[in-house]
């Protein structure tokens, strides 16, 4: 899938190597060769995907916490199509999330309807009974001051959204009931510690662009399936030679003026890469230990770059206990509940829920036994169904770094694609994308780092998807 330029031979012989193969490393990887390149991508573990993933568990294949996307994700759409992963997704036809509130028991819907920005969410506001006509009429003017913040001034970024909004009229239950219901789920941080400026980006484009912005989308399949699978299949295709359980051990310049990466490739194997141009795809403090002296002008902030946790806790029923793919919890420690059940692979009856609980700092670490004892009788306060169901399994995934802190000041710290070591580029979720860390910035910065790459080569770069985006 070699891009030719007006039928031109592309240059056989510019070398390429990506490290990590998380949805940056893949997307980069995909891109460098697509535009003729000779490519390796080193990963030090045995699969592909990174920080979205799958394992066994018995016979179910379990994913390592729910991972949902946005209509308006279109980085990370182009990806699923770029690997053909489209056929194991699912997305809303229109955005519909049931709000349970487990103290009243009532649900509400936050959900879209066939009307122009910002009146498509203008008739399920008017609707949720979990806030007063008073602070629904408060959440209005709220968006409204949103829409016109300008997501390009930095001073957002010091700023935290929390105060933001108590400044906007906007109660401690309107921020819990709607902007953290939505915000702690996509920044992984309640308002109170998320900037502004990722806050506003968040909402902004996810509710106040385009109608279908805020539909959400998840893997109908296991993580591992698009990510580790298609993503493999697509790397061979496009003549990638993809190293797992490769880890590299050390970047430097090479007496050529190209780079040489140093891999362990095995106990006390080794193997040296000449490389014309490294992409760097991997977490911020893994970067910081490989990026050569004076590659950044100011490594420290890498290290500065706080990290945030997300807990899952899988349960499995013997009966169904939710009847819809996935609902929010109010008035609960409960977040939010999926339905994992045939995505798991889980057969003989009986319903496999996940619920996921994004910035809790201080659940990571608890024992299975506590957390099976917080979430059981919660899990029946938001499903009545699970009232008399027998609960068959329980287990627990905990991603200690999930992702970076979205804290105020985090855009100062997170650097661009280019380093100020040429041939060396940075990518990954944590980078300056404007983004939270999702997978659509994993994405955007895959496709940023090839960009800058090739054109570092004098080679054209295909910017399509990013102008798209
Ligand atoms: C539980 C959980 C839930 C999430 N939910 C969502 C969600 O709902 N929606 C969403 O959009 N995002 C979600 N995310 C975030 C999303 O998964 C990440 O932002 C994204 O996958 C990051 O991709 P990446 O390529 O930037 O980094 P990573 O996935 O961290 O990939 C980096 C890779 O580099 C490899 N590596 C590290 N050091 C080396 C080395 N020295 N040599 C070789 N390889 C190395 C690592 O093994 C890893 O595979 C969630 C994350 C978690 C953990």
């Amino acid at each position: 899938m070699t891009r030719s330029q007006g039928g031109s031979p592309q240059p056989p012989d510019r070398t390429a190597v990506v490290v990590g193969g998380g949805l940056a490393g893949i997307t980069a990887a995909l891109e460098l060769a697509d535009a003729g390149l000779r490519v390796t991508l080193a990963e030090a573990r045995p699969r592909l995907g990174g920080l979205a993933f799958s394992f066994r568990r018995g016979d179910l294949t379990v994913d390592n916490g729910q991972h949902v996307f946005l209509r308006c994700c279109t980085a990370y759409q182009w990806f699923l199509d770029r690997i053909a992963a489209r056929d194991l997704v699912t997305l809303q036809d229109r955005l519909d999330v049931p709000v349970v509130d487990a103290a009243t028991g009532r649900t509400g819907r936050l959900s879209r309807a066939g009307l122009p920005v910002p009146l498509h969410l203008a008739a399920s506001l008017a609707r949720y009974p979990h806030l007063s006509l008073r602070e629904r009429a408060s959440v209005g003017r709220a968006a409204l001051a949103l829409r016109g913040l300008d997501l390009a001034d930095p001073a957002l970024d010091a700023v935290d959204f929390g105060s933001w909004l108590a400044g906007r009229g906007q109660s401690a239950r309107t921020i819990e009931a709607l902007w953290d219901l939505v915000g702690v789920a996509t920044l992984n941080a309640t308002a109170a510690n998320s900037s502004l400026g990722l806050a506003a980006m968040v909402f902004k484009t996810g509710l106040l662009t385009d109608p279908g912005a805020a539909d959400i989308g998840w893997a109908s399949a296991p993580l591992g399936d698009l990510h580790d699978g298609r993503g493999r299949k697509a790397l061979d295709a496009a003549g990638v030679r993809t190293l797992l359980r490769t880890r590299t051990s050390g970047i430097a310049r090479s007496e050529d003026g190209g780079w040489q990466v140093s891999l362990e490739t095995g106990p006390g194997r080794g193997e040296q890469l000449a490389a014309d141009v490294v992409v760097l795809a991997v977490p911020q403090r893994e970067a910081h230990a490989l990026l050569p002296e004076g590659a950044v002008q100011h490594p420290e902030k890498l290290l500065q770059i706080g990290t945030a946790p997300i807990l899952n806790v899988h349960v499995i029923y013997d009966r169904q206990v939710l009847r819809q793919p996935f609902l929010a919890a109010l008035g609960s420690p409960v977040q939010w509940v999926f339905d994992r059940t045939e995505s798991s692979g889980l057969t003989g009856g009986g319903q496999y829920v996940a619920v996921s609980q994004s910035a809790v700092e201080d659940e990571i670490d608890l024992p299975v036994a506590e957390l099976r004892d917080r979430y059981l009788p919660e899990l029946e306060r938001v499903l009545p169904a699970a009232r008399g169901a027998a609960v068959r399994d329980v287990f627990v995934t905990r991603e200690r770094t999930a992702t970076f802190a979205p804290t105020p000041g985090v855009g100062a710290l997170r650097p661009g694609p280019v380093t100020r070591a040429p041939g060396l580029f940075l990518a990954g979720a944590w980078t300056a994308t404007g983004w939270p860390a999702t997978m659509e910035s994993a994405v955007r910065s895959g496709l940023h780092a090839s960009r800058e790459a090739l054109s570092a080569l004098g080679l054209p770069a295909d910017n399509r998807v990013l102008e798209a985006a």
